[in-house]
């Protein structure tokens, strides 16, 4: 069994190309080797390698600099897992593909579910919105979609990362506390992914389609900033700023050029059903990336 993992230098293609290390001949591709841009170039890589499954892990992610280059983020974000979803239909290859709760314009109270009706605020919330449609329209091809939220990883960039560097260099840290949602490991993304595949291996494959894949419980990034800070200190960590001098501020007090959903909870009740699987807090996750980062 072959498995070709597009964006491998990312934090979800990263974890997966550990996780998924055993599980078969690993093909694990970064934008050099794999570029999503150029379609036929992609095209390519896959009538060279040939694999039994697809995992895209790749993606145009910079939620902000998305408003200014929407081109770009619709090719990368659509046209590619479009494209993918063809060959994969072409070859009786399976695909799993990746989207997030910025499908959402966050006006529902409570989580969402997989049959609620997308609206996106942004134009990557957009472009990963279309990415989702086009794969859906492609007949005959056994596609796995997971929606997530709030990653975050040892490697890569993120919000976590960017909160220990901002608390060991400034003098003082405003966040956000009015948009709410449950921050995600890419381990636990991964460990999903893996999941699947070894159920579907094994002739008991969680039905293809859309899945919300979020750690359990929630938060507000002001109060996700403040439990890493906490998590650091008590690993030994020296702060400039201490937890509980991170301010909350409503997102008016924070423009950005995308703007965010209020609301980003995902219902994950159909995933935990359909892999028989608990979610673990995203506490859980969050002290496990500090820990790694200090060791
Ligand atoms: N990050 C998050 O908070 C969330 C992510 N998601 C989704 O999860 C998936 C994985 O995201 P995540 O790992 O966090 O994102 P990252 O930004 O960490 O990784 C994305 C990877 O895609 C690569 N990439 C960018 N452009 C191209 C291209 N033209 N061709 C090939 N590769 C490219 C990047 O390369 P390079 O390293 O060179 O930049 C990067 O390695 C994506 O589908 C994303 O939309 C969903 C919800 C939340
Ligand atoms: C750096 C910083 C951010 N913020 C706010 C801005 C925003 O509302 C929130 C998070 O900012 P970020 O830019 O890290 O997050 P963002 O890039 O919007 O994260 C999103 O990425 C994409 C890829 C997804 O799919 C989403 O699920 C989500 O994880 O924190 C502050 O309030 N203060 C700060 O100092
Ligand atoms: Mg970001």
């Amino acid at each position: 069994m072959k498995i070709l993992i597009t964006g491998a230098n990312g934090q979800v293609g990263q974890a997966l190309t550990q996780r998924l290390t055993g599980s078969g001949e690993i093909v694990a591709l970064d934008r050099h080797s794999a570029d999503l841009s150029q379609p036929e170039h992609l095209r390519a890589v896959l009538d060279a390698n040939s694999p039994d499954w697809i995992i895209n892990a790749a993606a145009y992610t910079a939620v902000d600099k998305a408003e200014s280059e929407p081109e770009l983020a619709f090719t990368i974000n659509a046209q590619a897992p479009k494209m993918l979803a063809e060959w994969a239909a072409a070859h009786g290859a399976k695909l799993v593909h990746y989207s997030t709760d910025y499908v959402f314009d966050g006006t529902k109270v409570g989580a969402y579910v997989e049959s609620d009706a997308p609206a996106p605020l942004n134009a990557y919330g957009a472009s990963k919105l279309t990415g989702e449609q086009a794969i859906a329209a492609v007949a005959g091809v056994q596609t796995w979609v997971f929606r997530t939220t709030w990653v975050f990883a040892a490697h890569g960039n993120n919000f976590l990362k960017t909160m220990l560097k901002l608390a060991q260099t400034r003098e003082s840290l405003s966040v956000v506390n009015d948009q709410f949602g449950a921050p995600t490991s890419a381990d636990l993304i991964a460990d999903v992914t893996a999941t699947l595949i070894d159920k579907v291996q094994g002739g008991l494959g969680p039905t293809t389609g859309l899945y919300h894949l979020a750690a359990a419980g929630e938060t507000h990034w002001q109060a996700y900033a403040q439990h890493v800070l906490r998590c650091a200190q008590a690993r030994g960590e020296v702060l400039n700023i201490a937890p509980e001098q991170v301010a909350g501020i409503p997102a008016r007090d924070y423009p950005t050029p995308a703007a965010r959903p209020a609301n980003s909870r995902l219902d994950t009740t159909k995933l935990e059903r359909e892999f028989d699987m608990a979610l673990p807090d995203w506490r859980v996750g969050v002290e496990t990336v500090v820990n790694q980062l200090k060791a």
